[in-house]
């Protein structure tokens, strides 16, 4: 047990229990969506397709369920409120866009549902057939995406951007999505720990009663990008009542198992981890420089020293697909496999 840690919530250990005692996350959704041939070399990023095609967003939503994801997250990672204002949008359509991310995802959510009939259901519930648990996590990218230059990979925001500039960035978007019918709110690839902080501050004063996990980024394995200390950062994490997990996403799988102790040793909450393909990202061409990646398989491979390690929820970042996720599900449910020894 850490000492100092606050009361846990439920929320977690029970769907953790309803899902078998490991849920998998979705993978990349932006990536995804090229991988379909959207072109999101646009300041939005993938929240372009919030306006330019919807029901891709869908699909793609609908591919992760059907690969076996218990939690998708919705596409405004970076949909920000300012974001579209510098695009022309007005603020009601800002904000509307925003709640439109979370419809779509229970969307997808809906037709899987709608699917599942007692003969076609692929999850078991003490013995019977059953629907498997699926969650809509609201996707909030860091002011480093809002950016678009990378700066999600540096957390390098320069002596001008103070606590009060991150927490006045993100409230409104935070206080949307948190009442936008949502299960949770994904904080999701944190550079720093000022923005760790602002985060948490928001969700207090806001009162927000959704729960939220924090996800950080990682490329030495042992600090945040910024080169803050991840004890620190996911310290910060645990401290927030309405924290569910901690863990770290879009960062290359050799990193992660060194980072999941370092972070079990700040918190006991469950511990959260979708790794990217190991492949970088060149921001100004908005591209990934491939051949530096892991394959599929040397990616599941990983899972057992992951779980060993102490993380619960396990999924993919940047570059992974539905067959990474598949396969992650595939792992997961195999509990004999040897891959989970
Ligand atoms: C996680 S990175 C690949 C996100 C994209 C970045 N914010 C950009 O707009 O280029
Ligand atoms: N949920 C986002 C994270 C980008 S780092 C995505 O998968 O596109
Ligand atoms: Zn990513």
């Amino acid at each position: 047990m850490v000492s100092g840690s606050v009361q846990q919530s439920p929320f977690m250990s029970d769907f953790l229990h309803k899902c078998g005692g490991y849920a998998v996350v979705d993978g990349g959704f932006a990536t995804e969506l090229e991988r379909h041939g959207a072109d999101l070399n646009d300041p939005l990023w993938s929240a372009k397709c919030l306006v330019t095609s919807p029901h891709l967003v869908r699909k793609v939503h609908l591919d992760y369920i059907d690969a076996g994801a218990n939690i998708i997250l919705t596409a405004s990672y970076q949909a920000t409120i300012q974001g579209f204002e510098a695009k022309g949008y007005s603020t009601e359509e800002a904000e509307g866009l925003l709640r439109r991310s979370v419809e779509i995802a229970c969307e997808a959510r809906d037709i899987y549902y709608g699917r599942c009939t007692k003969d076609s259901c692929d999850f078991m519930d003490n013995g019977s057939a059953s629907r498997r648990p699926v969650l809509v996590a609201a996707s909030v990218g860091s002011y480093g995406a809002y950016l678009a230059d990378g700066s999600e990979y540096s957390g390098d925001y320069g002596d001008a951007v103070s606590l009060k500039t991150l927490k006045d960035f993100h409230r409104r978007r935070v206080q949307i999505l948190a009442n936008s019918g949502a299960d949770l709110i994904a904080f999701e690839t944190i550079p720093n720990k000022l923005e760790a902080k602002a985060y948490a501050e928001l969700l207090e004063e806001e009162e927000i009663n959704i729960p939220a996990w924090f996800s950080f980024n990682s490329k030495d394995g042992i600090n945040v990008v910024s080169g803050d200390s991840i004890l620190e950062c996911a310290s910060i994490a645990d401290s927030g009542k309405q924290v569910v997990a901690v863990g770290i996403n879009c960062t290359a799988p050799r990193f992660i198992h060194g980072l999941i102790l370092s972070v079990r040793k700040v918190t006991d909450k469950p511990v959260i981890i979708y790794p990217n393909s190991g492949e970088t990202y060149d921001a100004d061409r908005k591209e990934w420089v491939q051949s530096t990646g892991v394959r599929d398989e040397d990616f599941v491979s990983y899972i057992g020293q992951w779980r060993t390690a102490g993380a619960s929820l396990f999924g993919g970042c940047c570059r992974t697909t539905p067959n990474t996720i598949r396969a992650i599900s595939r792992v997961l449910s195999n509990k004999s496999s040897p891959s989970l020894s």
